[in-house]
């Protein structure tokens, strides 16, 4: 007798940055992937090549398990529109985390499971926040080099390099398990007025999240990294109090670290950002890009409908 399981895993979008707030940082034939939704005409159906499934497969072959239990049917419906600063590959190393938690009957709890996202996605940013939901400030241990080296981690857009092939096999070419330290990532979930509410304007076109990287320079001047430091941790609990202070939420949104060096990706930034102001649009408290863009996230308490038509058309 053939025993049936269905599950059904949930994973939200995520906005990372907010203003200042950044961060870096088997073969088998009875397993069925499909899609449908965003993405879909053409995300990879290989579970090698698709980034949940790969996840998955990672997560697996870590604890000692040769692939998925079969016969098995994966059904992904996305939501989350790709390379728009939504978090969607977060999302997906979630989704695959917890597809080989569960289909591997791991047991790991959400701190462990935090710890296998990061091996893939290394900025804890939006995996945190899909993960534990709500208003997530997180950041990632420093790694030991050796750790950077660990034997077949599934490449994902944000991993920096591939896993060298020498480095999966041992001398005498087994296959290597992949070790995954523990507590990589701390985290913290703060407080979010009730009141305020994201609209995220989502542009029609991709911005891939490697590409909005290396627009980056490599050091900052010490007067903006204060700059950022100096209103982060005025935003954070800023965001937390009722009634919201739009002033003051809105200077401490303002960066010098990555929005100034992403306007060109994204037309029409610069005036957004230096026109949409809480005097002009009551209500509004304040507005960035979402994570690496090209979406723009505004905080707002009321009209709503006002503040996206004027950002649409803008
Ligand atoms: N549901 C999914 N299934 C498979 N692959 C996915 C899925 N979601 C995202 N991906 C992969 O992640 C890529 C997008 O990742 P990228 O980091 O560039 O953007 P993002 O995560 O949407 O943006 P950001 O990190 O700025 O919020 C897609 O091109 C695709 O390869
Ligand atoms: N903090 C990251 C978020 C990307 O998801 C960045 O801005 O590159």
């Amino acid at each position: 007798m053939v025993h049936q399981r269905k599950i059904q895993i949930r994973v939200p979008s995520t906005s990372a940055n907010i203003g200042p707030g950044f961060d870096l940082s088997n073969s088998n034939k009875d397993i069925t992937l499909t899609y449908s939704g965003e993405g879909s005409s053409h995300v990879p159906l290989s579970i090698h090549q698709n980034l949940i499934t790969k996840t998955a497969l990672y997560v697996l072959a870590s604890n000692n398990i040769d692939g998925f239990p079969s016969p098995m049917t994966i059904h992904v419906n996305n939501e989350i529109p790709f390379g728009r600063g939504l978090g969607s590959s977060g999302a997906a190393v979630v989704a695959g985390v917890m597809l080989g938690n569960i289909t591997g009957d791991l047991g790991l709890n959400k701190d462990r499971l935090l710890d296998y996202c990061l091996m893939i996605e290394r900025h804890p940013d939006n995996v945190a926040a899909a993960l534990m939901g709500g208003f997530v400030a997180s950041y990632l241990r420093e790694l030991d080099p050796k750790d950077f080296e660990a034997p077949v981690i599934p490449h994902s857009e944000t991993l920096e390099r591939e896993t060298p092939a020498d480095k999966t096999m041992d001398v005498d070419g087994r296959e290597l398990t992949p070790t995954v330290p523990n507590g990589i990532g701390h985290y913290i979930k703060l407080n979010w007025a009730r009141e305020i509410k994201a609209i995220t304007i989502v542009p029609q076109f991709e911005v891939a999240t490697a590409t909005a990287r290396h627009v980056l320079p490599l050091t900052y001047d010490r007067q903006d990294v204060v700059f950022n430091l100096q209103r982060l941790a005025v935003l954070t609990t800023a965001l937390s109090q009722s009634p919201p202070d739009a002033d003051l939420i809105f200077h401490a949104m303002q960066d010098k670290i990555h929005q100034p060096y992403r306007r060109h990706l994204i037309p029409g930034l610069p005036e957004i950002l230096s026109s949409v102001k809480p005097t002009s649009h009551p209500g509004l408290l304040g507005i960035c890009l979402s994570g690496a863009g090209p979406t723009i996230l505004a905080l707002a308490i009321n009209n709503f409908d006002k503040i996206s038509d004027t950002i649409t058309k803008s």
